[in-house]
Formats: C-alpha cells, structure tokens, sequence
C-alpha cells in the first residue's frame, strides 16, 4: 500500500473538520475523496501534505511514517500536493515555473530546465514555454500547477480540485493528461467535485462527510449509495430520487 491513512482527526477549537478519517492508496491507482464543501476534504489533504499538523491519526507514505512532518520532507519522499487556488510565479515564465519544481531535486538550472521542458511536454504546454504564467488561462494555470508538481518527481500526486472552473472540453483533456500521468507511473489521489470527471478517471473513491469517512467504493456503486446521495442532497433525499424514479430504478 503506497498511502496508509489512520484515524486522522483535527480540530480547529470546538469544530472538528477531519474526524477519525481512515483510506488507503494503492500503487498505481486513481483515487477520488469527494464530499459536499466544508466536508474536510482540503483539511485531510493538508495533514496527509504535512501543511497541517493532525491532532490525533497517522501518515504513512511508501512504508515511512510521515505524520506531522514538514511539506518539503513529505516532498522529498515523493508525495507532492497541487492547491485549489494556483498561484505561479508570476513573473516567470511557464518552463522557469516548471523549473522550480525540479530544482527540488536538481541543483543546475541547466538540467532543472531540461526536466522542465519535458514535462512541459508531458502536460501539453509544449508549446508554451516561454509565455509568462500570469497570461495563463484558468485551464493553463491549472496544469501548470499539475506539472510543478510532477516535475518534483512525485510518486504520489494529491490534486485539489485541478478541473474546478474549467469548460467540458478542458475537463475532457485534463482527464487525458491525469490518466496518462498515471500511465507513466504516478499514482493519484484527487479532490474533485466535477462527478462526471470522477466517474470516468478513478477506479475507487473515499466519500467525506462532516469530517468522517461515510462511504468507499467504485463511484458507480458510490452514486447509488443512499447515504451518499443524503449527504450530497440533504436528508431523504434518497427515498424522494426512488420514489421520484420509480421501475427505471431497479431495471
Ligand atoms: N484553518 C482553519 N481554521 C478554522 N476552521 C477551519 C480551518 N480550515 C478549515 N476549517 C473548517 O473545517 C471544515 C472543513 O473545511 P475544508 O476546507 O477542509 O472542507 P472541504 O471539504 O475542502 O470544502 P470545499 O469543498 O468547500 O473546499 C469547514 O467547516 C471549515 O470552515
């Protein structure tokens, strides 16, 4: 198991955003955490990160207990996290910000631009290098983000919400570029609320819910979980969407 979870719980004076949350990762794998807002699902993504520090629960990444430890450690172990709100250097361009990604594990500019370049490549922004990051799309600045990340050479990836604010067809090649990343070996644990997007790129998901764990499977059977469905759309909405669907339901 690349990511082991363990009862992770953190508070934030009287409210707990992450109760007792426990999932696992395995490698090579897609896997979704998704839950209506304010669910706990940035907060657990940031104890896992090592941008927070869990009150109780533990980390563990590739065999190493990683609990509480600091971003760039986490990092180095290979686990790198994207954020839901990109912020590139905006004075840089798009290979320089790639760049500084891989300067994590490589000293020379020289060779630092070289890995850039090929991600770059990798995440179809091949054709814009030299363009400054703050002329950048939403779509653009959401995969430049995805390649500072991959260009730390990440063996696990935590996506926060790569696809939020972008168009059906962005979404459409974003999910190609994910899958591909994976193709080349990197396993994905995403934060996504585009549904369609969940359905069609991972293989399992961790529903959240008020801070716990309330669900886990494939997203088929997640969708037609009726816990899942109340805690999307309120209390008994399960029983309304059966009564509302009628045979079509159980064909
Ligand atoms: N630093 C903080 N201090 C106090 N409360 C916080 C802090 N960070 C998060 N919270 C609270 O914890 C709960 C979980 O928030 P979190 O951002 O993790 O949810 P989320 O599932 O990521 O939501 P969204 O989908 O809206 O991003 C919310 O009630 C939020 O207000």
């Amino acid at each position: 198991m690349m990511l082991v979870v363990e009862n992770l719980t953190k508070r934030y004076g009287g409210l707990t955003a992450v109760r007792n949350a426990s999932l696992k990762v395995d490698e090579g794998r897609i896997v979704a955490l998704i839950g209506p807002n304010g669910a706990g699902k940035t907060t657990a993504f940031a104890m896992i990160a090592g941008f927070v520090k869990p009150n109780e629960g533990r980390v563990t990444f590739s065999g190493h207990d990683i609990t509480g430890k600091a971003p760039h450690v986490v990092c180095n172990l290979g686990l790198t996290r994207t954020f839901q709100i990109v912020q590139p250097f905006a004075g840089l361009s798009v290979l320089e910000n790639i760049a500084v990604g891989a300067h994590l594990r490589h000293r020379s500019r020289a060779e630092a631009l070289r890995i850039a370049e090929r991600i770059a490549h990798q995440v179809g922004m091949g054709k814009m290098l030299e363009t400054p990051a703050q002329s950048l799309t939403v779509a653009g600045r959401k995969r430049l983000e995805l390649a500072r990340a991959l260009a730390t050479e990440a063996k696990l990836l935590l996506l926060d919400e790569v696809m939020a604010g972008l168009i059906p067809s962005e979404i459409t090649e974003i999910v190609a570029t994910i899958r591909d990343i994976r193709d080349a070996g990197v396993t994905i644990l995403l934060i996504e609320h585009v549904m369609q997007a969940v359905m069609s790129l991972s293989e399992e998901a961790y529903v959240l819910n008020q801070g716990q764990i309330i669900a886990h499977g494939t997203p088929k059977q997640l969708v037609a979980d009726p816990t899942v469905i109340e805690a999307y759309l309120g209390h008994g909405a399960a029983g309304r969407l059966n009564a509302g669907g009628g045979e079509a339901n159980h064909a």
